[in-house]
């Protein structure tokens, strides 16, 4: 059932031993399970006045939201619309996938070449595995799928439900900072988001390995639905902290475009898995991002990003992963120019 961890966290940890005895440079661990961080609930916001409230409520909703993306960069929502039924039954279903044997997982059609993942496959030492598997879809693989399996189907209703609260907040925030709302619905239609379910399972050695690495996420927002295990940290003045699950919400996170869209108004910040020694955690996360030939331009007369397109911003970030094993990201599309 679970991919070979073992054997890469062997292989990788010899790696470090001979690098330390042959003097190659480590960089220290940035984490450990004595590390204590501290665990905060984040800003709350109910959604539901974009729809119900009166202006007053519904301009106070706006404001919050735009305000937790540029404070923050990640909020909860709750009454957020998305059915507690499509939800358990994505979570069932995405159970049952994960379940199968490993060779039938890695060797599976249900979706296009390289949807399943598991670990990092370009990762070098312990730092850079990521103990977790997950099945990263694009959308058009659930749309052009004709067998008409309860999976499928499930990731469809799941799908198109965060689609509409995906626009729902997407045009908030660009009504915030002066942009175009009509973007989100021209662009990033249902075929060009993707869907990614994560696993990530017991692991014994949580001081050392991450779930997920540090990473920032190559889209416009991110709604992450994810169980009561905990796990997820991210950044916040210069600090990781631990996101208390709220059963009752779903989080929101900006994503890279965005931030360079908003001009850096709204912030993409760096997040994080880590695991669990005993429990298996999931979670389920919808990437609303545009089509490969949409154009990331922002309407300042000062722009810190020059403007690129979401093929360029996949491709650069592949290379680098490739070649440097990390993303390297926003920082490489910064105007120079200013
Ligand atoms: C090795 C990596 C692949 C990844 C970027 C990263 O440096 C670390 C995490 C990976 C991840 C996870 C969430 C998203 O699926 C993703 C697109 C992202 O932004 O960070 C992937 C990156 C990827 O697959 O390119
Ligand atoms: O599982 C989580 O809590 C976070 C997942 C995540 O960051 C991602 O899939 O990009
Ligand atoms: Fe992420």
């Amino acid at each position: 059932m679970d991919p070979p961890f073992n054997e890469i966290y062997k292989t990788l940890l010899y790696n470090q031993i001979t690098n330390t005895e042959r003097d190659v440079p480590e960089i220290p661990f940035s984490f450990s399970v004595t590390a204590v961080v501290e665990e905060v609930e984040l800003p709350v916001i109910d959604v539901s006045r974009l729809i119900h409230g009166a202006e007053k409520e519904r301009e106070k909703c706006k404001e919050e939201i735009a305000r937790a993306s540029r404070e923050w960069g990640f909020f909860q929502v709750i009454n957020h619309g998305i059915s507690m039924d499509v939800l358990e039954k994505m979570r069932q279903e995405q159970i049952r996938v994960f379940r199968e044997p490993f060779d039938k997982k890695s060797k599976s059609e249900k979706f296009s070449a390289g949807s399943y993942r598991w670990g990092t496959p370009s990762a070098t030492c312990l730092r850079q595995l990521s103990w977790s598997e997950a099945f990263h879809v694009p959308m058009t693989d659930i749309s052009n799928n004709k067998d008409f399996t309860t999976l499928s189907s499930t990731m469809e209703k799941f799908a198109s439900e965060s689609e509409a609260l995906a626009y729902m907040l997407a045009e908030v925030l660009a009504e915030k900072s002066g942009q175009k709302s009509s973007f989100f619905k021209e662009n990033c239609v249902r075929n060009t988001c993707y869907l990614r379910m994560n696993r990530y399972p017991p692991c014994p050695k949580p001081s050392e390995v991450y779930g997920l690495m540090p990473h920032t996420d190559s889209d416009f927002l991110t709604i992450l639905y994810q169980d009561q295990v905990g796990g997820l940290q991210l950044i916040k003045d210069d600090r990781w902290i631990a996101v208390k699950p709220n059963p009752r919400a779903l989080i929101i996170n900006i994503g890279d475009l965005f931030q360079a869209w908003s001009n850096g108004m709204y912030k993409s910040v760096e997040h994080r898995v880590m695991t669990n020694p005993t429990v298996e955690r999931f979670s389920t996360a919808y990437f609303m991002c545009p089509s490969y030939d949409a154009v990331i331009e922002c309407s300042s007369d000062c722009p810190a990003y020059r403007n690129f397109s979401f093929r360029e911003f996949r491709q650069q970030v592949q290379e680098d992963v490739k070649k440097l094993g990390f993303k390297v990201g926003l920082p490489r599309f910064l105007n120079h120019l200013y």
